[in-house]
């Protein structure tokens, strides 16, 4: 089977692009890491079908008709797996980049302010573009997975990776896909992390988990004199192993960290609601929306397209 592509990135997470628009591709977990191989294949840290949502919905995925059911506008489906093969319910820079991608096959028009609405098993999520290029996504809801206790108690889990004497502290977050969150004190430690292996993690999540390991690195007066806050993150990603950047990453780090912050604070509302996060492969910026929302904004590339015979 020779199939098209296009190689993309959202702030160094790359993708393979692939447009399935009869939504008859049928990609085999083996062909994806074929893919996604940095040596023997193209080389990603994750594969995109875009495929249309009712032919995701007639494969099976349930997901797919909740979505039509719910925004019969979301023609366009984001099926995207790790580089290891599994599929992953969501990826923030993925969205951005699918996006791009959806434009440049004139799927898409987000000229004049207009949004894109896309199917994902994460839900729908909506895009726009911003005057400076950047893509911002609406994520939808997030949640602590520990509830409100977690956030009283500031973990509820527990994170131990290379190099360390003892496990430490971590909160967890549901952005469609699961994350776990690490705070340290200084960069040079997050600089010298090994992240060449998983950190562990107990209680072990059902579904495996993304690592965050964040640390903060203060305020700055933003627009209007609101506080924005910025941090750095690495991260290892499920399914895959560190990479450049996560979307949801970014966001689930931003989100705990104003979790720590507005805890014991008497007036929560002086708490950034906007975080800038550096990654290794750039930058991208968090805001918590109203209604219980985070949205996502950073840049999208598309850097070339070829064909691969799999
Ligand atoms: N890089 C993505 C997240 C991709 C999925 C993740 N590895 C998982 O398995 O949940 C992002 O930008 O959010």
């Amino acid at each position: 089977m020779t199939v098209r592509f296009t190689k993309g990135h959202g702030t160094q997470n790359d993708f393979v692009l692939v447009a399935d628009t009869r939504g008859d591709m049928d990609l085999t977990a083996e062909q994806v890491r074929r893919l996604a191989d940095r040596r023997s294949g193209i080389g990603a840290d994750g594969v995109i079908r875009l495929a249309p949502t009712a032919a995701v919905a007639q494969a099976g995925e349930q997901v797919a008709d909740d979505v039509l059911a719910a925004a019969p506008e979301a023609i366009w489906f984001m099926d995207y797996r790790n580089g290891d093969g599994s599929p992953a319910e969501m990826c923030g820079n993925g969205v951005r980049v699918f996006t791009a991608f959806a434009e440049s096959l004139g799927l898409a028009d987000l000229s004049d302010g207009a949004e894109l609405a896309l199917g994902t098993r994460g839900g729908v999520k909506r895009v726009r573009r911003e005057q400076n290029g950047w893509y911002a996504v609406d994520m939808g809801p997030w949640s602590l997975t520990g509830g409100d206790g977690a956030a009283a108690a500031g973990a509820d889990a527990m994170v131990l990776t290379a190099g360390w004497d003892a496990p430490r502290p971590a909160l967890s977050l549901d952005l469609g896909n699961p994350h776990t969150v690490v705070a340290l004190s200084d960069v040079a430690e997050l600089d010298a992390l090994d992240l060449t292996r998983a950190p562990a993690v107990e209680p072990v999540p059902p579904h495996g988990t993304n690592v965050e390991l964040v640390v903060p690195l203060g305020e700055e007066a933003g627009p209007e004199g609101r506080p924005v806050g910025r941090i750095r993150m690495r991260v290892h990603e499920r399914g895959v192993g560190e990479t450049r950047s996560c979307g949801t990453g970014a966001c689930a780090a931003a989100l705990a960290v104003r979790t720590w912050a507005a805890h014991g604070v008497d007036d929560p509302h002086g708490v950034p609601s906007t975080w800038f996060v550096e990654v290794p492969g750039g930058e991208v910026r968090v805001r918590l929306l109203h209604g219980g929302h985070v949205e996502l904004a950073g840049p999208a590339e598309l850097v070339f397209s070829g064909e691969i015979d799999l």
